[in-house]
Formats: structure tokens, C-alpha cells, sequence
């Protein structure tokens, strides 16, 4: 059997509800778990091979996206998040006791400051936009997938209709790209 990218993308993708509004999020304790609030939809959603992402249980991929970090509330529990790698340009805030992380916080001078990375599927809501590419596909290898297997990775991901990349997608390393220039103040010699 082919093995699970993630349970959202292997049967095919769901398409979102563009005037979704938002929704809780919640952590996979069995009671008094973290709830999260987004007042809006994600942005960008998409599968990420890396290895800080959290995914759910025998998945390859996490699938993740940004909202605004206004949009977005701890509404139960809070006591029970941690940071789990406080070195990270991403503070991924995760449950003490289920692991699962609720959101990850950018608060360093970074290209997307002011988002912070969610995962929809913790939603027990739907409409919440669906992913849209693949990215840090090759990272699985460094978790011990078989790089002779891929090509069968990358094209499960192309027949649900997910271009696939071993970074971001090239709007969103524009976007890193345009943000690193303008630093540097160099666009303008351009
Ligand atoms: N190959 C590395 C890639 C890690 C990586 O760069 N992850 C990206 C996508 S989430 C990132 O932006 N990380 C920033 C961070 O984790 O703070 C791994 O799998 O650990
Ligand atoms: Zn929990
Ligand atoms: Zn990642």
C-alpha cells in the first residue's frame, strides 16, 4: 500500500469555501483540550515535508497554513501550551500533553511576521481553504523516507493536483526574495 502523504490529499483534495469565515481549532486531549480561535480562513495552505511540522500519525506530510496572527485567539487552555523549540524562527506552540501543535508564531524580524502557521485539520468546521502546492518535499529523506520513492510521491501529489517543491513555491520565495532585497536595500539598483 502506498503510503499516507496526509489524509486530506491521499483521496483526492477538498475544495474550500471561499467566503468561510473561520472557526475553533482544537487539541487531541481527550477533554479540557486547547482551543484555538481563527477569525478568518487560512492563507497559503499547504503540505510541508519538513521535519519541525507537526502532522498526524503515520502521515508523511503536514499540511499547514498562515492567518494573520490578529486573526487568531487562544480561547481554552492556554496553560497548557509550550514552546517546543524556542530556537525556531517559527514558535510552534504545542500541548504539553497530546503534542499536537495549535499554532506557530513568528517573533523575529522575518518575511512573514505578523502570520502565524496553523493546521485547519484540527477544525472539526469545513470550508477552510484547501492546500495548494507541496512543499519541502525532499525533507522527507532526512526522516528516513526511501529517496527511490519519490517519484511515486511526487506524482500522487501532481494526480490530486499539487505542484510539488523542495522549498516554497516560487510565489512564496518571491515574496522571501522581495523582502531579503528590500533589507538589503539593493531593489533599488535594480
Ligand atoms: N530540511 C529541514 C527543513 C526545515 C525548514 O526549513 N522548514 C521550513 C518550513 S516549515 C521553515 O521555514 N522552517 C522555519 C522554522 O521551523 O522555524 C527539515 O526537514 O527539518
Ligand atoms: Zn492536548
Ligand atoms: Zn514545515
Amino acid at each position: 500500500m502506498a503510503p499516507s502523504l496526509h489524509p486530506s490529499i491521499d483521496n483526492g483534495i477538498k475544495k474550500g469555501d471561499a467566503n468561510f469565515a473561520g472557526g475553533k481549532l482544537y487539541c487531541h486531549c481527550p477533554s479540557n483540550k486547547v482551543e484555538v480561535t481563527l477569525g478568518s480562513n487560512v492563507l497559503h495552505n499547504h503540505a510541508c515535508g519538513c521535519s519541525k511540522c507537526w502532522k498526524p500519525k503515520s502521515a508523511l506530510f503536514s499540511v499547514v497554513g498562515v492567518i494573520p496572527t490578529d486573526k487568531l485567539s487562544v480561547t481554552a487552555n492556554k496553560q497548557k501550551l509550550h514552546v517546543i523549540d524556542k530556537s525556531a524562527a517559527i514558535q510552534r506552540n504545542a500541548c504539553k500533553e497530546c503534542g499536537v501543535h495549535l499554532f506557530g508564531r513568528i517573533e523575529v524580524d522575518h518575511p512573514f511576521k505578523g502570520l502565524d502557521f496553523v493546521h485547519t485539520e484540527l477544525s472539526d468546521q469545513s470550508g477552510w481553504q484547501e492546500p495548494q502546492f507541496a512543499a519541502f518535499v525532499s525533507s522527507i529523506i532526512e526522516q528516513g523516507f526511501d529517496p527511490s520513492q519519490m517519484d511515486g510521491v511526487r506524482s500522487k501529489f501532481k494526480s490530486v493536483g499539487l505542484e510539488t517543491y523542495d522549498v516554497l513555491s516560487p510565489a512564496l520565495m518571491d515574496a522571501i526574495a522581495t523582502y531579503t532585497a528590500q533589507k538589503s536595500k539593493t531593489s533599488s539598483k535594480l
